[in-house]
C-alpha cells in the first residue's frame, strides 16, 4: 500500500505548502482528480522523487521512499504521451523495460506483448502504431518492470472512446492480476467511475476523499 501522511511541499519559501495525505491499496486503482493547476503533477513528482518534500511521510509497503532517488523507487510511470522511440519496433521498445543484460530475452518480451494483445505487431515500428497500440506497448514495458506502484498521468486522454475503454480495462486487469497499487490522475469522470475503487480530489492544496 502507498501511504502519504501529511506530505508537505511548497514552491518557494513564501508559497503556501501543499499537504497530501492519502492511501492507495494494492490490487486497486485509486483516482486523483482536480482542476488544472491544482497540483496533480506536483503530487506525482513527489511520489516519483522528482521533487523533495519538506515534511511528512511517504511509504510503499512500509518502506520510506523519501531517501530513495527516482530510479530506485519501486514504481513505473505512464504519461499521456507514451515515451516510445518511434524508430524502434514494438519489441525493441518493450525490451527497454528490462535491465540491459536481459534485453535479449525475446520470449519474455513477446509474452508481455501478447498479454496486452499485441503479439502480432512485435516487429512494427512504433511510428506506425495507433495511439491505443502505443499505450499498450508502454503498458507491456511496465509489465516487464513489474514494479508494485504504477503512476498514470492522463494515460487515456489521447485515445478515442472505443480504444479508451479497452486500454482502461487492460489497466484494471493488470492492476488486479499483478497486485499493483495504481494511481490514476484523470480529469475524465468516465475513466474514474469505470475503474477507480477509491477517489481523491485535490483542491486548495489539500487532497480529500471524493
Ligand atoms: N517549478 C515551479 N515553480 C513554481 N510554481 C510551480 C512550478 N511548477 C508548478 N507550479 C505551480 O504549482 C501549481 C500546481 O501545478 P501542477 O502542475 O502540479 O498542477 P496540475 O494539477 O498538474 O495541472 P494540470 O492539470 O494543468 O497539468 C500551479 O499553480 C503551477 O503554476
Amino acid at each position: 500500500m502507498l501511504v502519504l501522511e501529511d506530505l508537505r511541499f511548497g514552491y518557494g519559501r513564501d508559497a503556501l505548502p501543499y499537504r497530501f495525505s492519502m492511501t492507495a491499496p494494492r490490487g486497486a486503482v485509486t483516482a486523483i482528480s482536480g482542476a488544472s493547476g491544482s497540483g496533480k503533477s506536483t503530487l506525482l513528482d513527489l511520489i516519483a522523487g522528482f521533487l523533495t518534500p519538506e515534511a511528512g511521510r511517504l511509504t510503499m509497503d512500509g518502506v520510506d521512499l523519501v531517501p530513495l532517488p527516482p530510479e530506485a523507487r519501486p514504481l513505473s510511470i505512464l504519461f499521456q504521451s507514451d515515451a516510445l522511440f518511434d524508430h524502434l519496433s514494438a519489441e525493441q521498445n518493450v525490451a527497454l523495460g528490462l535491465p540491459r543484460a536481459r534485453q535479449g530475452e525475446r520470449e519474455t518480451i513477446r509474452a508481455a506483448l501478447g498479454e496486452v494483445g499485441l503479439g502480432h505487431l512485435d516487429a512494427r515500428k512504433a511510428a506506425a502504431l495507433s495511439g491505443g497500440e502505443r499505450q499498450r506497448v508502454a503498458l507491456a514495458r511496465t509489465l516487464l518492470r513489474d514494479r508494485p506502484l504504477l503512476l498514470l498521468d492522463e494515460p487515456f486522454s489521447a485515445l478515442d472512446d472505443e480504444t479508451r475503454g479497452s486500454v482502461r480495462a487492460l489497466v484494471q486487469r493488470l492492476t488486479i492480476e499483478r497486485n499493483w497499487a495504481t494511481l490514476l490522475v484523470s480529469h475524465n469522470r468516465d475513466d474514474v467511475e469505470a475503474i477507480a475503487k477509491r477517489r481523491y480530489r485535490l483542491s486548495e492544496r489539500v487532497l480529500a476523499e471524493d
